[in-house]
């Protein structure tokens, strides 16, 4: 089955241009969701970050205390690594998973912020990056989590330069208030029908 790999930095419109393609009908991974569910339902994984954390990672109740884990993490590249070590193979085993109960689509999306920077674009047969200027994207990020733009530039400064991502990526959707998105979506969905057809 052909699997599309969807991604952009902070703020760039990848979920909402991942949610298009859900209207179409295209089943969609949500690499980001399903670090989320891991991160609270997997015992062994809670006990390792616990080990590499601190027990001050969950609160009480089970949950991430995820200022705390941010906070080690975005301020430090070294510390950041072991989090995604930790977490990224369970998220891959997630996917396989879903691919697995996605055999009657024509293709597959899977959205993640960092596609390019953990390998993960190496298992699709092509990749969409969402692009949008970063005063753009720090403003949505704001608005959306309530966040400062310090923490922001924080997110941004661990990931790979977009220009970066322009070069590797085979598709671009560019979602800066002036192109409209849904008729870019439309296109590349017809896109990859043909070309799920060849394959
Ligand atoms: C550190 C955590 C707890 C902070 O949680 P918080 O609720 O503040 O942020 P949230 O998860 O909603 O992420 C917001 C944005 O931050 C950026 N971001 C998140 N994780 C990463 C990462 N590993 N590397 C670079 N940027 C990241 C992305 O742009 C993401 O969309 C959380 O981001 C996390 O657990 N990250 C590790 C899991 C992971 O790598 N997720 C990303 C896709 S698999
Ligand atoms: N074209 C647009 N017009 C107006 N608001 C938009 C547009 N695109 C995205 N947004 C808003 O900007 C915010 C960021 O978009 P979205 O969550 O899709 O980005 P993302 O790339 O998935 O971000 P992150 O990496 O932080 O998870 C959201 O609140 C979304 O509703």
């Amino acid at each position: 089955m052909l699997k599309i790999g969807l991604t952009g930095n902070i703020g760039s419109g990848k979920t909402t241009v991942a949610k298009v393609f859900e209207l179409l009908g295209i089943p969609v991974f949500y690499a980001d969701d399903e670090a989320k569910k891991v991160m609270v339902t997997d015992a062994i994984l809670i006990d390792a970050i616990k080990q590499a954390f601190g027990q001050k990672s969950y609160f009480a109740d089970g949950s991430l205390n995820r200022k705390h884990i941010a906070a080690i993490v975005f301020n430090n590249p070294t510390e950041l690594e072991k989090l995604n070590a930790l977490v990224h193979p369970a998220v891959f085993r997630a996917f396989d998973k879903l691919e697995a109960n996605a055999k009657g689509a024509p293709y597959i999306i899977r959205e993640a912020a960092i596609l390019f920077e953990s390998g993960s674009y190496k298992t699709c047969d092509r990749t969409l990056i969402v692009t949008a200027p970063l005063e753009k994207r720090m403003a949505r990020v704001v608005e959306r989590d309530g966040i400062s733009q310090t923490e922001v530039q924080k997110r941004e400064a661990r990931q790979m330069p977009e220009e970066e991502k322009k070069k590797l990526a085979d598709d671009i959707i560019i979602n800066d208030d002036i192109q409209l998105v849904i008729p870019q979506v439309v296109a590349l969905h017809s896109q990859y029908l043909s070309l799920a057809n060849t394959i």
